[in-house]
Parts: C-alpha cells; structure tokens; sequence
C-alpha cells in the first residue's frame, strides 16, 4: 500500500501518536481509518519497540469487539495505519450525550467488553487501558475496542502509569506486580461509569482519587435508579485483591447480565 491508494477525508480524531482521518481506498470505494504517526515521534519519545509489539498484537487480534487493524505503509517521514472504521463513533460521546446509559446498554457492553478480553487473555494480552474514549461504535452499534495503547504481553512487568487514573486497578495505583485481573477491575470501573455517567472513584486531585482506589471508596448514588443486580456485580469486579475478583466467565453468568444483555 501506499497514500496514493486512499483519498484522504476529515480528521477523526486524535488517538495515541498521532491524528486519524477518514479515508477511502481509491479502487475498492472501501472506508477506513487511516492514523498518521510521524517518524520524529516515535524516535523523540524512543517508542519504537512499543509501536511495534502494538502493530503486532494488533494485527494478530481478530475478535468481533476488537478494531481491525489491516495494515501499514510508510514514507520518510511518517507511518500509516489502515485501520477499521467505526461509522458510530466514539462510545463516550453517547455516554456523555444520554447522561448514562441503559441497564441493557451497559449490559451489552459489558458482555462484549467481556468477550473480547476473554480472547485478549486467551492469547496472553492484557490490555490495561480500557476506557470510553477507547470504544467505538459499528454502524450496528456494535462495541469495538480501538486502542491498545498500553497492552502488554502478560509477562511483562512494567512500571509505567499509563493514561487516566480513574480506571486504575490498586495493584497498578500502588505499583506491584499485576496480571489480567487489572482487565477486570476496569470492567467494574467501566460498569458503574456507563450507569451512572462518572466513574466511581473521581476526585479533584489524582492523590484523592488514589486514596478512594486503595480504599476502594465505593458508593452507589440514589439517581438514577440502579438494579441491586448490578450494584452486586460492580461490587464483585471492585475488589482490591485481585485474585477475589469475579473472572470473565463469571460476569458472563451473572444474573444481571443474563437478564440485560442482548
Ligand atoms: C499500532 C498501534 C499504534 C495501535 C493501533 N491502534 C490505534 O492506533 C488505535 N487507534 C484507533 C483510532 C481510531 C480513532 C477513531 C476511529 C473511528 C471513528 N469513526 C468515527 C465516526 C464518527 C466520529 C468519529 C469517528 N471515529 N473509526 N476507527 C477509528 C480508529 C485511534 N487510535
């Protein structure tokens, strides 16, 4: 491939490294994403062998939930990712729009969250940065994960804090050693944020929102009104011991999801 196969259209967006836009492949009429990520970057923040395991683990990757990436070309200056387009745009601007979401909204997201990091963990990736801003929507608003920013293959011990803190799991927040349970913490995290609009443990300063992490500082808020089915799962996701953490193949069978989830 080269950029004289695709006919470039408006910006999507700004995603990790570099900026998105839409574009067309010029012989099959085919839409997608196309990131832009310039050499300097990539040797300025020395990110090369990241840019690189996350090409691969990306590319590897083919689940329902998760965005494709097809390929990638470069010219002297910049590297291009063809990457699946999302025709429904980013998840978060649907939360943020409606307020909250519905408890068979949320529950169908969180079953295709679930699916697809069931497959991540299968194949040894855990993702570690699942956040609103990283879903996007299908044409069938269908749940598709875009960026795997920070993903590592699991035996990977790594100590950098990555993106937002509201999502961090207290064994990344305190820095110890962490496995895929981080995964399903975030899916607590990402629960409780669908139905109530916020995640749990927002605070005005980062040191406050890590004090209600390591304290696991949960409470649920009267409005809107929320199933006690839920309230249990995102209580049983929200633990701080990550081996007490319900598993992926537990939340699949959990009432709430079972009742909610089409
Ligand atoms: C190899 C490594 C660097 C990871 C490869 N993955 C990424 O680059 C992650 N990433 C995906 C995107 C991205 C951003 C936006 C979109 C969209 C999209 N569709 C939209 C529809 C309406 C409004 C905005 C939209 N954005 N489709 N596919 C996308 C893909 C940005 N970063």
């Amino acid at each position: 491939w080269s950029l004289a196969d695709f006919e470039i259209g408006r910006p999507l967006g700004k995603g990790k490294f570099g900026r998105v836009y839409l574009a067309r492949e010029a012989k099959s009429k085919y839409i997608v994403a196309l990131k832009v990520i310039f050499k300097e970057q990539i040797e300025k923040y020395k990110i090369h062998h990241q840019l690189r395991r996350e090409m691969e683990i990306q590319t590897s990757l083919r689940h329902p939930n998760i965005l494709r990436l097809f390929g990638w070309f470069h010219d002297n200056e910049r590297i291009f990712l063809i990457l699946e387009y999302a025709h429904g745009g980013e998840l978060y601007g649907v939360l943020k729009q409606n307020g909250h979401l519905t408890e068979q909204q949320a529950a169908t997201y969180i079953a295709s969250l679930s699916q697809a990091l069931a497959y991540c963990h299968g194949k040894c990736v855990i993702h570690r940065d699942i956040k609103p801003e990283n879903l996007l929507l299908d044409h069938e608003g269908r749940l598709k994960i875009a960026d795997f920013g920070w993903s590592v293959q699991s035996s990977n011990k790594r100590k950098t804090m990555c993106g937002t803190l509201d999502y961090l799991a207290p064994e990344m927040v305190e820095n110890r050693d962490h496995d895929y349970a981080v995964d399903n913490w975030t899916l607590g995290i990402l629960c409780y944020e669908f139905l109530y609009g916020n995640p749990p443990f927002e605070a005005e300063s980062q040191k406050d929102t890590f004090k209600r992490i390591l304290k696991i500082d949960l409470s649920f808020p009267l409005t809107p009104n929320v199933s006690e089915e839920a309230k249990n799962l995102i209580s049983q996701l929200l633990v701080k011991d990550p081996s007490k953490r319900l598993s992926i193949e537990k939340i699949m069978q959990h009432p709430w999801i079972v009742k909610n989830a089409d």
